[in-house]
């Protein structure tokens, strides 16, 4: 009979490290869901998702490169959504049921194939009540200062990383939740060694 992956998810604030840990985790064996990822698909090729961006932001918002391909603003959209709750809610509504049924299909892809591990990385989870669905948490913290200077490094104005940190849970509200968290303030090679751990505790729970 197929057995189901242990389903394990990895959230985090903004610039907190989650992608750099689960890059070490697929790197130790464990498939990879990207939420993340899969949102931004969806927003190109889904389309009742692209009605309802349009609905919710204008279609303006939606353009086509020269080669015809569909090209969403999300630049605009992040404006919008980070400063009113409203249609930040709205966004999630949209969106995070889409991503539910594809992470549904990987499961299943998983328990097919065998893999024992599957890793789902999710900017948010509990707020999407996506926890539900999860066999263990592990959330990656760090210092709010860290997380905006990494956030700035990666393109953000410090200003509106700070309003996407607003519209995130609170990390001590996250790390309640969590079966296991990472803190992310040193190097590199600290956070290998906590990946490593966390990986060997999860073998034992998938045996
Ligand atoms: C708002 C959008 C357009 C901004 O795009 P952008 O390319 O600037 O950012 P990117 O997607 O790379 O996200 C960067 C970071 O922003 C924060 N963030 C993104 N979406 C959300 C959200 N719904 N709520 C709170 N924070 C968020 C996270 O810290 C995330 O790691 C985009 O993030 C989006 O469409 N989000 C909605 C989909 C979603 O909820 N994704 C997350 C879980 S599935
Ligand atoms: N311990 C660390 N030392 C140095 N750089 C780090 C460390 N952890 C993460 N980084 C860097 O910080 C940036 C943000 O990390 P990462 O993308 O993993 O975070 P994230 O939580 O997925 O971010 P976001 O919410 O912005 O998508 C990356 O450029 C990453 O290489």
């Amino acid at each position: 009979m197929e057995r189901l992956p242990l389903l394990v998810g990895v959230t985090g604030g903004i610039g907190s490290g989650k992608s750099t840990v689960c890059a070490m985790l697929a790197g130790m064996g464990c498939e990879l869901f990207e939420a993340d990822q899969i949102a931004k698909e969806l927003q190109l090729e889904d389309p009742q998702v692209i009605r309802g961006i349009e609905e919710l932001f204008g279609r303006e918002v939606y353009s086509r490169d020269g080669s015809g391909k569909l090209q969403i603003d999300r630049k605009a959209i992040a404006s919008v959504v980070f400063a009113d709750p409203e249609k930040l809610i709205a966004l999630n509504r949209l969106i995070h049921p889409k991503v539910r049924e594809a992470f549904v299909r990987e499961v299943k892809r998983c328990a097919r194939e065998g893999k024992r591990i599957l890793c789902k990385e999710a900017a948010i989870l509990f707020e999407a009540g996506a926890d539900r669905d999860l066999d263990r948490i592990i959330v990656v913290a760090a210092n709010d200062g860290l997380r905006l200077n990494r956030a700035v490094k990666r393109g953000l104005d410090r200003e509106e990383a700070r309003k996407r940190m607003q519209a995130q849970w609170p990390q001590e509200r996250l790390i309640e939740r969590a079966h296991y968290v990472i803190f992310n303030d040193g190097t590199l090679e600290e956070l290998r060694l906590q990946v490593e751990q966390v990986y060997r505790s999860l073998l034992t729970v998938a045996e």
